[in-house]
């Protein structure tokens, strides 16, 4: 043991991470033994609760998510035990983890639900921001205030609801895709939202939300526990809601968007000065009207990889997240997936002993069902921080358990420029090659529905808007019934799909 550490507490169920993942996990250990301690460390000095959960169908699910002082999970569950400080080290081989407070913690079994960093375009800069915990959604807000122009990198998640949301202010939005939200969509689901994006901004957005997210409670918490530097738990749905998105000026939205390129290099202000040599390009809007005549002078230029430049005042990098591995777990011998989370089999287990990992940290390395994939999303985190806990207690207690029901079919709804999305299996025909069929339905403005087929079978869906048909669809992928006979009347909206199949 390290010299000069107080001696370590016993060996005991420990979760490392207050997020989603640890916390679902702490709670379900600590309902399969309510006579022994649970302890979770976390580097945040709040925790995420999973509240309202409510199973939609066999498969879809819906919860809110509140960010609360460690208190009151003590509070719900007594053989809790929340200690609020970063994990400095993990020394696997002698099962314990040393924590930033300088004590250290030995583990029967360890579950490590850390979760992901955003990956930035580049790392350093100032003005480039990314988006993660409270912390930086407060200061992209903070930066967005003084902000006349941005530009936004990445086509997923993160950017499809800033472009949606911020107001007043400039968005130059680059995207590697011809089309947007290539994580989520097929060009077809990208054009139907599109003109939604493009039309005015309707009053019903602020009405349906769902999710509450109080910030309130973590600020003081923040304040007084003094964790700088440490990263705290990834935001959720609705992470916006309560962040006044606007910039400096008066006007509603202003896009201009540059597919298939990237950033080549940035410049600041002094930098691009010197190169007088390159031009600025002026964006256009839709009806392709300048819109500025640029003769700011920008505190950032960007060179993008189709040649153009353009000056902003910061950069949000939405590129996707890395799986948060180091430094802490340096010197142990991981095994890694490729995008660098820590592999885990069917048991939730990593490559060293006792260790499992759950949520975004870790990287799902067992053979999936043919329609499930791994997303570093809200409900994946929840569902596998559960079934590591029960993995956990079975193995504790020498007895087998069988891989979750919600690993059988990847569900996700979610909600993108005001409409209800869900996406179900393989939406995107992930790794089905040509050898599929797709049948749409879409009426502008209300709904964009696409079945992938395979050999008859329902392979996956897109459900935008209220189409009412994600229970259907979710029997369907999963019971694999033959569909070859209905064709193209799977989706007539003069039949009714539901009578059709019970
Ligand atoms: C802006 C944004 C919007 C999102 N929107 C959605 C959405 O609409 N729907 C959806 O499904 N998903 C969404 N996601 C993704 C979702 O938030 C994550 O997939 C999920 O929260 C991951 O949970 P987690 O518990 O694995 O990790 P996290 O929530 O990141 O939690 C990790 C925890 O580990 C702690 N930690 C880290 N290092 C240490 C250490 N060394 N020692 C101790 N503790 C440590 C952190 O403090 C934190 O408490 C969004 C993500 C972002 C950033
Ligand atoms: N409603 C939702 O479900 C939702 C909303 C927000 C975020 N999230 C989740 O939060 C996490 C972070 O979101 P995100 O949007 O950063 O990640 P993401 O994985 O959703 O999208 C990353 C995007 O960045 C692009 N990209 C990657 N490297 C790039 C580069 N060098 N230059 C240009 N583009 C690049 C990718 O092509 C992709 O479009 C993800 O796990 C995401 O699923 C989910």
């Amino acid at each position: 043991m390290e010299a000069g550490h107080p001696p370590p507490t016993a060996g005991q169920f420990v979760v490392v991470g207050g997020g989603i993942a640890g916390v679902t996990c702490a709670e379900q250990l600590a309902i399969h033994f309510p006579s022994e301690d649970i302890l979770l460390i976390t580097a945040s000095p709040v925790i995420k609760a999973v509240t309202n959960f409510k199973q939609v169908s066999k498969v879809l699910e819906e919860f809110d998510v509140e960010e609360q002082p460690s208190t009151l999970l003590e509070n719900r569950f007594p053989n809790i035990k929340v200690i609020e400080s970063g994990v400095k080290q993990l020394k696997s081989e002698e099962h314990c983890v040393l924590t930033e407070d300088g004590n250290q913690h030995l583990y029967k079994k360890l579950c490590l639900c850390a979760g992901a960093k955003p990956k930035l375009i580049r790392e350093g800069n100032p003005y480039v921001l990314g988006i993660r915990d409270t912390d930086s959604a407060q200061e992209f807000q903070k930066q967005l205030t003084k902000a006349k122009r941005i530009m936004i990198i990445g086509n997923g998640g993160i950017a499809l609801e800033l472009v949606y949301e911020i107001e007043g202010c400039e968005v130059i939005w680059v995207i590697k895709d011809t089309a947007i939200g290539n994580t989520f969509f097929d060009a077809g689901a990208a054009e139907f939202l599109t003109s939604k994006l493009i039309a005015e901004k309707s009053e019903a957005k602020i009405a349906q939300k769902r999710t509450r997210y109080t910030t309130e409670g973590r600020k003081k918490e923040a304040q007084t526990k003094g964790n700088a530097g440490n990263i705290g738990s990834a935001l959720g749905p609705d992470w916006h809601e309560g962040l006044n998105l606007k910039g400096t000026k008066e006007f509603s939205h202003k896009i201009h968007i540059e597919t298939m390129c990237e950033v080549k290099k940035i410049y600041l202000q002094e930098e691009f000065r010197i190169s007088k040599k390159k031009s600025l390009t002026f964006p256009r809007d839709h009806h392709n009207q300048s819109v500025t005549t640029d003769k700011e002078i920008w505190p950032v230029y960007v060179e993008l990889t189709n040649g153009k430049i353009y000056g902003c005042n910061f950069i949000v990098s939405a590129t996707g997240v890395t799986p948060n591995t180091g430094p802490f777990l340096c010197g142990n011998n991981f095994d890694v997936g490729e995008d660098g989370g820590l592999k885990v089999n069917d048991h939730m287990h990593t490559s060293l002993p006792d260790i499992y990992a759950a949520g975004d940290i870790c990287t799902a390395s067992w053979e999936p069902s043919p329609v499930w994939q791994q997303m570093r999303l809200w409900t994946q985190a929840r569902q596998m921080g559960w079934y590591a806990a029960k993995c956990m207690a079975a193995a504790s207690v020498g007895e087998s358990v069988d891989m979750d029901f919600s690993f059988e079919l990847f569900a996700h709804v979610t909600k993108f420029f005001n409409y209800k999305v869900v996406l179900l299996g393989k939406y995107n025909a992930q790794g089905l090659g040509s050898d599929h069929e797709l049948i749409l339905r879409c009426t502008k403005g209300q709904e964009y529905i696409k079945a992938v087929l395979q050999n008859g079978r329902m392979m996956g869906a897109v459900l935008i808007g209220e189409t009412d048909l994600e229970e259907t669809f979710e029997n369907l992928i999963l019971n694999q019934m033959n569909l070859s006979a209905y064709g193209e009347d799977l989706l007539d909206p003069n039949i009714d799909i539901e009578d059709y199949f019970d």
